[in-house]
C-alpha cells in the first residue's frame, strides 16, 4: 500500500478542519483558533512551495477575514470581543505573528482577571525563593555588557556579580501590593515592571572593533527590576537557548543589577518616561483584521530580514538574510537566534554558537555606510597575501629605511613617535615598472602589524562604476574602525591623476572624495591610518594629492647588488650550479634590469634544464634526472629576456625624482 503524501495529508488535514469550523459545533474561540491555524498552515504550504504566492495571499485575505470578523465581533454568540480572557487568549497568540497587536483592553481590566491575579501571586512567590540566599551570583558574560541596556562595566569579559540579598525595588512596601504592568511594544519584548520604579537606563552600544566605544544617549529604556516569569528557569550558567535575548540592567539608586531572562518571553516594557501607568490607548485601537493586515503586507514588502548583525540600526544585512512575512519562507517566531530585536536594531549577542554569526563586526561610524560596501572591503580589500620580510626585496636600501623609521616604528611605538615626531600620513612610492613598490607595500602589511587594506585605483574606478567615491568613503570609515591601518592604492595615478576638461564626472568625484579623506586622516593625529600610493607615472599626478603624499620616495630600478641578490634569492630555491664569477657576469649583464626583469630572467634560465631533456620522455623523467640550472641557461635566456625600462623613461624618473622626490 502506498504511503499518503505530505501533500495528501495537508489536504485532508485542510479540509477536515475546514469541516469542523462550518459544522456548527464550534464555539467562536474555537473557530477563530481554526481560522488561525489555517492561516498558518498557508504559511506552512507557501513556505514548502505547495501553493502558489498569488494562491496564499488570497486563502490568506479569506481566513484573516473570518478570522477577525469572529475577533472583531461583539455579538454574545458569535464574537470574542465580550470575553476578555478569550481575547487575551488570542491576543497573545498574535503576538507570534504580529509584535504589533495591540488588545483594546485596559491595564485595570486585565489585572482584574483571575488568571492573572493568579500569576502575579505565584510570580511574587517565585521572585522570593530566588532572591533567598545571600551568596546568590550571575555569570555575567561580556556579550551582554557589550549590547545589553547597561551601564558598561569595566572589564566585565567575564565577571561575576553578587546580588543583594533584598533587592530595594524587590522589597518596595508597595511593590508587594502593586500590580505588575505590562506593555508589550515594539522595540522590546516586555518585561514586568514595578510601577513606581522606573529608572532609567542607558543603550550602550558598544563597537565589536573593540576599540572605540560608543554610548548612546539618545535612547533611554526605563526599564527595572526582574522580569517574572513562571515555569521559566530563572538563572542559568549559560544561555539555554541562544536566541534569547539577555537584557541586563541596572535597577535604580541601589545599583542593583537584575537580569531579565525572557526564555517564555515576558517583555522588557518600556514605560513612558513619566514613569506614569501606561495604558494601551483605545483611541489607537486598530480591528485584528486591520493591524493583521497591516504587519503581513509590510512584512512580505520586506525585501530581506537581517541576520546577525546591524551597523548600528541600518537594516539591510551582511550575508544571507532571511524573509518573515507570510509570503516568504516560514520562520519559527519563538527561535529568533540572530540576535536582533524587531526593529531590526542591535541587542545582546547571545553566548554560545550562533548560526548567523555576524560576518563583521558593528561599529557607530559604520552606520551610514552600505553594508555592502563594507562586506567588500572587509572580504576583498583586506590583504591576507603570504607574509613579506624587509630581505624579500633587494637593494632600495634609502626606501626601506626611510619606511621603517616613518612607518613601520611608529605603529609599534605611537607613545614615542608623537607631535613632531608623528609619521606622514601618506608617502608616495614612485619609479620604473617592476622594481619592487608593490612588494614594499605588502611588506608593509606585514611587518607594521597594522590592519592593511589594498586596493588598485582602478579597480575603485571601473569595477564599482559609479560607487566609486562611496567606496572610498567606505574604505577610510573602516580603516579607521581598523587603526593602527594602512591603505595601500597601487597605480595611485589612476585615481589621482590630473584634472583636465574631458574628465570623467565620476572619476572627479572619487579625486575629491579621496582628497577630502587623505585630509581628514591627515591633519588629525589621534587618527593611526597611513596611505601608502605606488605608481610608476609620478608625473600624471595632481599637485593636489601630490602635497598630501609628504614622503615621495623613488624606488630605482636595482642597482648591481641588487640584482645579485634577486638571483642568489630565486636560485636558492632551486638545484643549480653556478660559481661566483657566473653569478657576476650575469649581474653585469643584467644592468637596466628591473626587479620583474631578473625575475623573468631566473625564471627563462630554469627551463633550460628541461628544454635540453629532448631525448627522455617529459612524462617519465623524475626529478633528480633533471640537471641543475647552469650559466649556459641564462645565457640563453638574456636572448629572450630583455629589460622593460627604456633610458628615456629611466630619465624622467629621475628628473621627477630631483624635483619632487624626498631621496637623497
Ligand atoms: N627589489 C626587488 N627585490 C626582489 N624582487 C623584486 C624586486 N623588485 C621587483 N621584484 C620582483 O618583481 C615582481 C614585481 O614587483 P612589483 O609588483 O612590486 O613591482 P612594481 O614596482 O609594483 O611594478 P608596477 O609599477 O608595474 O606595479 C615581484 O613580485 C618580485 O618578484
Ligand atoms: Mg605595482
Amino acid at each position: 500500500m502506498q504511503t499518503p503524501s505530505t501533500r495528501s495529508l495537508h489536504l485532508s488535514e485542510w479540509q477536515k478542519n475546514y469541516f469542523d469550523i462550518t459544522s456548527g459545533t464550534c464555539t467562536p474561540s474555537q473557530k477563530a483558533d481554526a481560522f488561525r491555524a489555517q492561516i498558518l498552515r498557508i504559511q506552512y504550504a507557501l513556505a514548502n512551495s505547495e501553493i502558489s504566492q498569488a494562491c496564499a495571499t488570497r486563502l490568506f485575505r479569506k481566513y484573516a477575514d473570518k478570522y477577525s470578523a469572529i475577533i472583531d465581533s461583539d455579538n454574545v454568540e458569535t464574537g470574542l470581543n465580550n470575553y476578555a480572557e478569550n481575547i487575551l487568549t488570542m491576543a497573545r497568540c498574535q503576538q507570534t505573528d504580529s509584535g504589533k497587536w495591540q488588545s483594546g483592553l485596559t491595564i485595570n481590566n486585565v489585572f482584574k482577571l483571575n488568571g492573572v491575579q493568579e500569576m502575579m501571586q505565584a510570580g511574587r512567590k517565585f521572585k522570593d525563593s530566588l532572591l533567598a540566599p545571600a551568596d546568590a551570583s550571575v555569570v555575567i558574560h561580556k556579550e551582554v555588557s557589550a549590547f545589553g541596556f547597561s551601564k558598561p562595566k569595566p572589564n566585565c569579559t567575564e565577571q561575576t556579580l553578587g546580588i543583594p540579598k533584598k533587592p530595594a525595588s524587590l522589597i518596595h512596601p508597595q511593590n508587594s501590593q502593586l500590580p505588575i504592568i505590562t506593555k508589550t511594544t515594539d522595540d522590546f519584548p516586555a518585561s514586568s515592571v514595578p510601577l513606581d520604579e522606573l529608572p532609567s537606563a542607558k543603550f550602550h552600544v558598544t563597537p565589536l572593533f573593540g576599540n572605540v566605544k560608543v554610548a548612546s544617549d539618545t535612547t533611554k529604556a526605563n526599564t527595572a527590576a526582574l522580569s517574572m516569569s513562571l515555569n521559566q528557569t530563572f538563572f542559568h550558567s549559560g544561555y539555554v537557548n541562544p536566541g534569547k535575548k539577555k537584557t541586563f540592567y541596572d535597577s535604580g539608586n541601589d545599583g542593583i543589577e537584575a537580569i531579565s531572562n525572557p526564555t517564555l518571553n515576558n517583555t522588557l516594557s518600556n514605560t513612558e518616561a513619566s514613569g506614569h501607568r501606561v495604558e494601551n490607548s483605545l483611541s489607537n485601537f486598530k480591528t485584528a483584521k486591520e493591524q493583521l493586515w497591516i504587519d503581513q503586507q509590510k512584512k512580505s514588502h520586506q525585501p530581506q530580514r537581517t541576520p546577525g548583525v546591524s551597523y548600528g540600526g541600518v537594516k539591510k544585512s551582511l550575508g544571507a538574510g532571511r524573509s518573515r512575512g507570510i509570503f516568504g519562507k516560514f520562520v519559527s517566531p519563538l527561535a529568533r537566534q540572530d540576535g536582533r530585536d524587531e526593529k531590526g536594531g542591535m541587542q545582546c549577542k547571545p553566548h554560545g554558537t550562533v548560526p548567523t554569526e555576524p560576518a563583521h563586526p558593528v561599529d557607530e561610524r559604520l552606520k551610514n555606510l552600505e553594508p555592502k560596501m563594507i562586506e567588500l572591503i572587509m572580504n576583498e580589500i583586506m590583504d591576507h597575501g603570504p607574509p613579506v620580510n624587509w630581505e624579500d626585496i633587494a637593494g632600495v636600501e634609502f626606501a626601506k629605511t626611510t619606511i621603517k623609521e616613518i612607518v613601520v616604528w611608529p605603529m609599534l611605538r605611537p607613545d614615542i613617535f608623537t607631535g613632531l615626531r608623528g609619521p606622514p600620513k601618506g608617502i608616495l612610492l614612485f619609479g620604473p615598472p617592476g622594481t619592487g613598490k608593490t612588494l614594499i607595500g605588502k611588506c608593509i602589511a606585514s611587518q607594521s602589524g597594522a590592519t592593511f587594506f589594498s586596493i588598485s585605483a582602478s579597480s575603485l574606478t571601473s569595477k564599482w562604476v559609479g560607487e566609486g567615491e562611496k567606496m572610498v568613503r567606505a574604505l577610510f570609515a573602516v580603516a579607521r574602525c581598523q587603526q593602527p591601518a594602512v591603505i595601500f592604492i597601487d597605480e595611485i595615478d589612476s585615481l589621482l591623476s590630473q584634472r583636465g576638461d574631458g574628465e570623467h564626472e565620476s572619476s572627479r568625484r572619487i579625486k575629491t572624495e579621496f582628497l577630502v579623506q587623505l585630509d581628514g586622516a591627515t591633519t588629525s593625529s589621534e587618527e593611526r591610518i597611513l596611505v601608502v600610493g605606488a605608481t610608476n607615472r609620478p608625473q600624471e599626478i595632481d599637485e593636489a594629492a601630490r602635497r598630501r603624499l609628504v614622503k615621495r620616495l623613488y624606488i630605482p630600478l636595482p642597482e648591481a647588488s641588487a640584482r645579485k641578490q634577486i638571483v642568489k634569492n630565486l636560485m636558492a630555491k632551486e638545484h643549480f650550479c653556478l660559481s661566483e664569477e657566473e653569478i657576476c657576469l650575469i649581474v653585469k649583464q643584467s644592468d637596466g634590469f628591473s626587479g620583474a626583469d631578473m625575475t623573468q630572467l631566473c625564471r627563462e634560465a630554469s627551463l633550460g634544464p628541461i628544454r635540453s631533456l629532448q631525448t627522455i620522455d617529459i612524462a617519465t623523467v623524475t626529478p633528480d634526472q633533471v640537471r641543475p640550472i647552469a650559466f649556459v641557461d641564462f645565457e640563453n635566456a638574456f636572448r629572450t629576456v630583455r629589460p622593460s625600462v627604456s633610458l628615456k623613461d629611466l630619465e624622467l624618473y629621475e628628473n621627477w625624482n630631483k624635483t619632487f622626490g624626498c631621496g637623497k
